[in-house]
């Protein structure tokens, strides 16, 4: 197969969708692989690394485009990108559809296949390529809190940690899936006061099992959310429906009742996010405030430490972008429900269902599109 890398062109974003490592992988099993030029730069792998994985290297995303089979990239692909996009042409990347109602029309409308990174399953009912950039966001929106808490940055001026006779700051994470344990676990190492929520009880089990006495957790509802929104200086939003919007869990009347200068951290909003006030940023421009709160709510965190991420991302995509490559993208989909799981657009039809009812297109079942 003829798989294309394009350079990402979303704000500030440094990742690849694949490394030179991957690219060896694939060239090894028979297939080519073309990368933009500059794709890696920025975190340090080299156009001379990809040629000498056996990569031939592009000028232009528009070539790529044109000639590969699959495309394999990161972030959703903006406007210009889905109109590159041909019927029958496979996209393998992030897409975050559900509050995206212009990108989904445009990938309806390119006839294109199109595998969404986040909504691919594993056999424990986790998100095998979705956690790794959720453990880099979880950790991630601590530091980007704790930064946002400064005065300087419109914050409180509370340290996460608090010093010996000072209390340290109140942290709330909401959700308490694979970003929320990773923010409790870095704000319970700063020092802070943290508290968890989540809808499922067998979660909460879980995290106190593995962080005992000093994590907080509590159920999730109106109710306790609206207590402990008032008394945080920072709250993290991490909940996910998957493919899914994300529901307004903190109401702008909430905010109200908050300490000037508190911080909200939305990590959810790739999904739309999980505050009322919440509108995407970007790593340019990351905090706005609405009513004397500060909001972060940058759409693709891990592209700050891109480095890190990109190997953290390839590592778990990369035996699928095989998989995809070795038996074509039908085999591939109907030998594995998981990775099936992941078509959410497929020759102009909606094939995940939480997508379809978000944004009222018809469902089509995965196997009926692709037959
Ligand atoms: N902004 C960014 O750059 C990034 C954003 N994300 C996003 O972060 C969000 C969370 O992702 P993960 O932690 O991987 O998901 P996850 O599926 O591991 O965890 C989500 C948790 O939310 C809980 N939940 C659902 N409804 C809830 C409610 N009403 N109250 C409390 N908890 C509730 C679930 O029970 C689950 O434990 C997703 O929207 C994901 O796309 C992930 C990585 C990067
Ligand atoms: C998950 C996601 O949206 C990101 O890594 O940017
Ligand atoms: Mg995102």
């Amino acid at each position: 197969m003829l798989v294309g890398v394009p350079k990402e062109i979303k704000n500030h974003e440094y990742r690849i969708g694949m490394t030179p490592a991957g690219v060896r992988e694939l060239t090894s099993q028979g297939h080519q692989v073309i990368v933009q030029k500059n794709g890696g730069t920025a975190i340090g792998l080299a156009d001379e690394q990809y040629l000498s994985a056996g990569a031939e290297m592009a000028d232009t995303a528009e070539e790529i485009f044109a000639r590969a089979e699959m495309i394999v990239k990161v972030k959703e692909p903006q406007p210009n990108e889905c109109r590159m996009l041909r019927p029958g042409q496979i996209l393998f990347t992030y897409l975050h559809l559900a509050p995206d109602p212009e990108q989904t029309r445009l990938l309806i409308d390119s006839g294109a296949i199109c595998i969404a990174y986040e909504t691919v399953t594993d056999r424990n009912g986790g998100l095998p390529l979705l956690a790794p950039m959720s453990e880099v966001a979880g950790r991630m929106s601590i530091q980007a809190g704790a930064h946002a808490l400064e005065k300087a940055q419109g914050g409180n001026g509370t340290l996460l940690g608090g010093v010996p006779g000072v209390a340290p700051a109140k942290v709330t994470v909401i959700g308490g899936g694979v970003v929320g344990v990773n923010a409790a676990r870095m704000a319970l190492g700063m020092g802070a006061d943290v508290t968890i929520l989540d809808r499922s009880l067998p979660r909460l089990k879980q995290l106190d099992e593995l962080y005992g006495p000093g994590l907080k957790t509590l159920y999730s509802n109106t109710e306790n959310i609206a207590s402990l929104v008032a008394e945080s200086d920072l709250v993290v939003g991490a909940v996910l429906i998957p493919g899914a919007a994300a529901p307004h869990l903190v109401t702008r009347e909430m905010l109200k009742t908050m300490k000037p200068g508190a911080v909200l951290v939305d990590v959810a909003i790739d999904q739309g996010g999980c505050f009322e006030t919440s509108h995407a940023t970007t790593h340019q421009d990351p905090t706005y405030e609405v009513d004397g709160i500060v909001h972060y709510c940058v759409a693709n965190m891990p592209g700050g430490v891109a480095r890190t991420s990109t190997f953290a991302l390839t590592n778990a995509t990369l035996p699928f972008a095989v998989a995809l490559a070795n038996k074509g993208v039908v085999a591939a989909l109907n030998d594995d429900p998981h990775l099936r799981a992941g078509l959410n657009v497929c020759k102009g039809k909606v094939t995940y269902e939480a997508v379809a009812r978000d944004l009222g297109y018809d469902y089509v079942a995965a196997e009926q599109a692709l037959s």
